[in-house]
């Protein structure tokens, strides 16, 4: 598996010889190229430069989201699909054409237990896009990515966070900081941070809770469940280090919300996170009595 420090999206010197066009005909090339700078770069939030251009998608029966984002400033608009679902390429790839972008790259926040990911589909679909998922989630991918990685899409990039508890290799992509940058910024939380809520941990994880109070109960130390207790534990220390200390204005974008929500912020998660908020301890209560 290739692993790289620093995602740098291959983009051609001389785009024009190589952007996908909508069509072979130059009269729609040119009536298409027309409508695309009509369309400008419109972002669901009001506050986005220009040159990211990005597109909240559902899909209803896991009530999940994939995020498209493009830089549109960039004269090929490379563009990444976080999260995409199986079910909804076919339409996240029509989005993806219609816009004029160039999508380079499929990336999982975690190995989704709800869902097949798209990411396979979508690379059948478009040969040279590239899979991403984290070094830690230890699945299959074209890339594997480590805290402190950037994922490059022209000049913009999302930067690798450690986030596990819901699953040991969840990440959260966060969009980088700087003048020509997002603002504010946005982060990408997967199943790690869910609006007023967080992830189960009953994944991945060997039912931890029950396991710790049977040891606990009968006094037993074990060492083969300590990563167990300590994912589990680093569930809210993670989630505060690499989350909560964003700036507060940060965009909060899960990959599920089951009561209509589409965003929040940072702020407002560090104050209404129903789990998040809480010490080690009372989460585990919390989780363990779901
Ligand atoms: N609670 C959901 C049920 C679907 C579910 O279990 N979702 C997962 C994320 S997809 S693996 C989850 O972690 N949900 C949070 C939770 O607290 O259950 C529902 O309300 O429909």
């Amino acid at each position: 598996m290739l692993q790289l420090r620093f995602l740098q999206a291959s983009l051609s010197p001389k785009p024009h010889l190589t952007f996908p066009l909508i069509s072979s005909s130059g009269s729609l090339r040119i009536s298409q190229t027309k409508l695309r700078s009509q369309m400008g770069s419109y972002t669901t939030s009001s506050q986005q430069p220009s040159k990211l251009l990005f597109r909240q998608l559902f899909e209803k029966e896991s009530s999940t989201y994939t995020y498209l984002l493009a830089n549109a400033s960039h004269p090929e608009k490379p563009a990444l699909l976080v999260d995409p679902v199986d079910k909804t390429v076919d339409r996240d790839l029509a989005l993806v054409k219609d816009l004029g972008l160039k999508l380079i790259y499929a990336i999982n926040t975690h190995v989704h237990a709800d869902h097949v990911t798209g990411t396979g589909l979508i690379k059948t679909k478009v040969p040279g896009v590239k899979s991403i998922i984290s070094k830690a989630s230890d699945a299959k991918a074209d890339l594997v990515v480590e805290p402190g990685d950037k994922i490059c899409f022209g000049d913009l990039f999302l930067v690798v966070r450690a986030t596990p508890g819901h699953t040991l290799g969840c990440v959260t992509y966060v969009t980088g900081d700087g003048p020509s940058r997002p603002q504010p910024r946005m982060a990408f939380t997967g199943d790690a941070l869910l609006i007023r809520g967080c992830g189960r941990t009953d994944f991945q994880m060997k039912c931890i809770i029950d396991i710790v109070w049977e040891l606990v109960s009968h006094d037993i130390s074990c060492s083969g469940v300590a990563c167990c207790v300590e994912v589990h534990s680093n569930y809210i220390s993670q989630v505060h280090s690499q989350i909560f200390t964003l700036p507060k204005d940060t965009l909060v974008y899960p990959a599920h919300d089951y009561k209509g929500f589409t965003v929040s912020t940072v702020g407002e998660e560090m104050l209404f996170n129903a789990r998040l908020t809480k010490d080690e301890e009372a989460f585990k209560n919390i989780m363990a009595s779901k």
